[in-house]
């Protein structure tokens, strides 16, 4: 799978919403770059954790794996001491803070910040100067990812191209679609949470439990390497 010839660089990959121990685990085995635990977030989600929970989970990354602390502040303040808590490498805000208030954030935090945009946004770039990495995502109506859907990939790379801060795709990616999302949109790194989870007999999917073997799949993909047996 993988080509010399290509030019297109390896995007780098987040694996988010890992709620236990064992899918952390499996998660850097597999040889994501990120790891990424949600907490304090208003949407009905599987996969957020409590403050401390997530504190330890992040504990247990591995040096030159980055933990990230994906939350959905309504002020400045509560991202800064929630940050303090958790203790994560990066912290990626979702939600309705203003370009201005994400520059306070940025200016406050001693971690890289990722901002979530909305892909369907007009504004996309009226963030950028406040992140350190953009996430451009399919989100709900309450700015909050996990919804397991594709965006406009078309749409994204025109917008990728503008920007000169890094981009994170996200945003319904699995194990089968991403190498096509990265050779579309040509992101810095991909994010996942849905499309790496257990799905039981019945073809239900269960929230909150990644699949060690499906996470393989998707780091591979997303470089287009062919998964070790
Ligand atoms: O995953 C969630 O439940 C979630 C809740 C609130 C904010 C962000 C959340 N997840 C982020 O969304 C992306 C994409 O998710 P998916 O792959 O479409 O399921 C995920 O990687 C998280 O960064």
């Amino acid at each position: 799978m993988s080509d010399a010839t290509d030019d297109r660089p390896d995007a780098r990959v987040k694996v988010c919403g890992v709620t236990r121990e064992t899918d952390r685990e499996a998660v850097v085995a597999a040889g994501a770059d990120a790891v990424g635990v949600i907490s304090d977030v208003p949407v009905d989600t599987p996969r957020e954790v409590d403050a401390d929970t997530a504190g330890d989970l992040l504990a247990g990354v591995p040096p030159l794996v980055t933990g990230v602390l994906v939350t959905m502040p309504t002020t400045v303040e509560a991202a800064v001491d929630l940050a303090a808590t958790v203790e994560p490498d990066a912290v990626q805000v979702h939600g309705g803070l203003s370009p201005g208030e994400l520059g306070a954030l940025g200016h406050r935090l001693s971690q890289d910040l990722v901002v979530a945009v909305d892909a369907e946004a007009d504004d996309i770039a009226d963030y950028a100067d406040a992140a350190d990495a953009l996430l451009v995502d399919s989100v709900d109506a309450e700015g909050g990812g996990g919804t397991g859907e594709t965006h406009d990939w078309e749409r994204t790379r025109e917008v990728v191209a503008d920007l000169d801060v890094p981009v994170i795709l996200a945003g319904g990616l699995t194990p089968e679609n991403v190498a096509a999302a990265v050779e579309t949109v040509r992101p810095f790194g991909v994010d996942v949470a849905t499309g790496v989870e257990r799905v039981d007999g019945d073809g239900s999917r269960v929230g909150g439990e990644k699949d060690p073997e499906t996470v393989r799949s998707f780091v591979a993909a997303a470089r287009r390497r062919e998964v070790a047996a």
